[in-house]
């Protein structure tokens, strides 16, 4: 607390002291004030230069710490629980390392519980058990509900598809007869929307087989190290599954061309891939698997995986025509209690350019603008103004995608 001058104690006696005295009491006062203001201004300058120290190291250890939650993770198991520390057992290169953890963590682990560590192989958490994984990333669907009546516009694409996949499960024994090797794998490519996951369904649907669908991107984005163990469990799946249709979405997430970059990231979806060639090019005992894969990005993948006896045959997808749209619009308004004055072919002329999932887009929000307006059937307008506002989304979707 400061004193006021009102309260400081006079250093001389009012009465008595002369005016000399009074001068030279306050000049050593003033001394001695002087002296301490000096101490507190260098103890201030201290603390200041303490507080800018830690300031920086604050800011240090905030960089890293983002720097840790934006690099990889890689998985582990924990082998042992020791004394001195975990031991863990890398995926991938199957490194074991010892490592510290706190007291909370270590409380959670315990030996073949699968982790996440950082670059410096510190354990950052514990993870799921893998049939959890592997549920959250393959879709095993025994009986998909798609037939070939529902997709419109792709005749020439099914009938490849039906010769292909279809054809070496219903029959094998004709190929076998003619001697030739049925196609190891199909991929599927074009815009997205267009029915190639449809397709794969359908054909699933035809021959009674599984459908285990499986997105590239899931098999390498998540932690480190799974990709190709995933690749091999997959197939695990679908020999267990027999006869199944394996469809693997997205593909150029892990077969695009090499870059030269040589991070642990590009590693990881080489290893994956290299995986995924090793189990197609053991197709004499995939037995009644099939494999179609997809892509909305053809010019991305590395040709390896296009090779004879892996994805050898190449089927394109494209956006409908006029009279693939107008099939399409009827497919998805089967169900629907649709006007009289309800013109298809007009529809399919308006919606030049939409693919089929825009379609089935256009097709739902014409029947909530119906509903909205209290009616149970759906108008022309109402298709037209769904195209309106369908459109208008989609293209500011790709603007913002452009700018993104
Ligand atoms: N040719 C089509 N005929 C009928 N409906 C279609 C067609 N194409 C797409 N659709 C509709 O769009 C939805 C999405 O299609 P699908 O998932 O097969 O597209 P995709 O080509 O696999 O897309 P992506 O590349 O984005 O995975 C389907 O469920 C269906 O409702």
């Amino acid at each position: 607390m400061t004193d006021t001058v009102d309260d400081v104690d006079l250093p001389y006696d009012e009465e008595a002291a002369s005016q000399q005295d009074k001068i030279e009491a306050l000049r050593e006062r003033l001394d001695v004030l002087e002296g301490q203001n000096e101490e507190m201004r260098d103890k201030l300058l201290d603390a200041n230069a303490e507080n800018n120290k830690y300031q920086q190291k604050l800011e240090r250890l905030t960089h890293e710490n983002k720097k840790l939650k934006q690099s990889p993770l890689f998985v582990a198991t924990v082998q042992e629980l020791t004394d001195e520390g975990v031991i863990i057992k890398q995926h991938g290169n199957n490194q074991e390392a010892l490592t510290e953890v706190t007291e909370e963590m270590r409380s959670e682990l315990e030996p073949d519980s699968r982790v996440a560590v950082n670059n410096s192989l510190s354990v950052v958490k514990r993870l799921d058990k893998e049939t959890d994984v592997r549920a959250r990333v393959m879709q095993v669907d025994h009986s998909p509900d798609v037939r070939y009546e529902d997709i419109g516009g792709l005749e020439a694409q099914m009938q490849e598809v039906r010769e292909t996949v279809e054809m070496p499960l219903d029959r094998p024994e004709m190929f076998e007869q003619v001697g030739i090797e049925p196609p190891s794998g199909v991929l599927l490519h074009g815009p997205p929307g267009t029915g190639k996951t449809m397709l794969a369904k359908a054909v699933a649907n035809q021959t009674d087989a599984t459908f285990i669908k499986m997105a590239g991107s899931e098999l390498v984005h998540k932690f480190i190290g799974e990709g190709a163990k995933l690749v091999r469990d997959l197939f695990e799946v679908a020999r267990e599954n027999e006869p199944a249709v394996l469809f693997i979405d997205e593909i150029d997430a892990i077969a695009s061309k090499r870059t030269d970059s040589k991070t642990s990231g590009d590693a990881e979806v080489q290893r994956t891939m290299m995986q995924l060639l090793s189990e197609m090019d053991g197709f004499e005992e995939r037995g009644d698997i099939r494999i179609i894969a997809a892509t909305n990005r053809f010019d991305m993948l590395d040709p390896a995986i296009l090779r004879p006896g892996r994805f050898d045959r190449l089927i394109e997808v494209p956006k409908p025509d006029d009279a693939g749209r107008e099939i399409i619009f009827k497919i998805h308004t089967r169900d629907m209690n649709v006007a009289d004055d309800v013109d298809f072919e007009a529809l399919a002329e308006m919606a030049s350019d939409a693919s089929g999932a825009d379609i089935k887009a256009v097709c739902t929000e014409a029947g909530m603008f119906a509903i909205r307006d209290d009616r149970t059937e759906i108008y022309m307008d109402d298709f037209v103004s769904a195209w309106e506002k369908i459109s208008a989304e989609t293209t500011d979707d790709s603007v913002s995608r452009a700018f993104a």
